[in-house]
């Protein structure tokens, strides 16, 4: 995590970053019922700032730009309504997406058990290498009033192989860790599927080198 920090967009939307090799840009979508702090999360994240809002209606969008490990990453970040009339249109914006949060908050079983249901739904909708898929547990100021423990929720996590973390949107407690942990995971990622395609491209040269030989050793004969 230490390789990293937040860059500025200058007005022309180029990036601005010393170390920018190879640049990607992410979609990431924050899901999770109404009032676990999904909001409060995102503008933590990209204002450090924690002030009271007004439920979202619809989606709000954002971006980010973080230089990790030499490379520049775009998050296009897509904050979501929790309230249940907009359900139905949430389809819509995670359509597409490379990475979700999903938010509960740790002094709300219900909206643990809500979180789980969202994964359920992505599970559907993507296959397993579409989507990096962070579960977090926010509030962790409010831990007198915890229903949800670290431990069934780090269970849950590693039962279903998607990210845990818990955070504090209020105390700025790991909430850039958060966003870098999909950052990361999303990175490696990126390099399996360039191994693969190498690996795949050299395998192909080989069948064409050994297959022009067998020919070449046929004629011979
Ligand atoms: N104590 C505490 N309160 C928080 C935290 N994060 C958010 N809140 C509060 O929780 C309430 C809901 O926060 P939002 O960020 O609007 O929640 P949301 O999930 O975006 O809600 P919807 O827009 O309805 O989906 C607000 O009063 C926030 O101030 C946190 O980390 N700790």
């Amino acid at each position: 995590m230490e390789n990293s920090e937040i860059l500025e967009e200058n007005p022309e939307g180029i990036m601005e970053c010393e170390c920018d090799r190879t640049s990607y840009t992410f979609k990431l979508v924050v899901l999770g019922s109404s009032g676990v702090g999904k909001s409060s999360l995102v503008l933590r994240y990209v204002k450090d700032d924690f002030r009271d809002l007004p439920a979202t209606v619809g989606c709000a969008f954002f971006t980010q730009l973080v230089c990790l490990n030499n490379t520049t990453i775009k998050f296009e970040i897509w904050d979501t309504a929790g309230q249940e009339k907009y359900h139905s249109v949430c389809h819509l914006y995670y359509r597409g997406a490379n990475a979700a949060l999903l938010v509960y908050d740790i002094t709300s079983k219900e909206t643990f058990f809500r979180a789980q249901l969202w994964l359920k739904e992505l599970e559907r909708e993507f296959a397993a290498d579409e989507i990096t898929i962070a579960l977090i547990g926010n509030k962790t100021d409010l831990s007198e009033e915890r229903e949800v423990t670290s431990e069934e929720a780090q269970n849950f996590a590693d039962d279903n192989s998607v990210l845990f973390m818990e955070t504090s949107a209020k105390n700025n407690h790991n909430v850039t860790e958060a966003f870098l942990a999909v950052a990361e995971e999303l990175l490696k990622q990126e390099q399996n599927k360039k191994v693969h395609s190498l690996w795949s491209s050299s395998c192909a040269e080989l069948e064409e080198a050994s297959l022009e030989e067998g020919h070449r050793a046929c004629c011979r004969s």
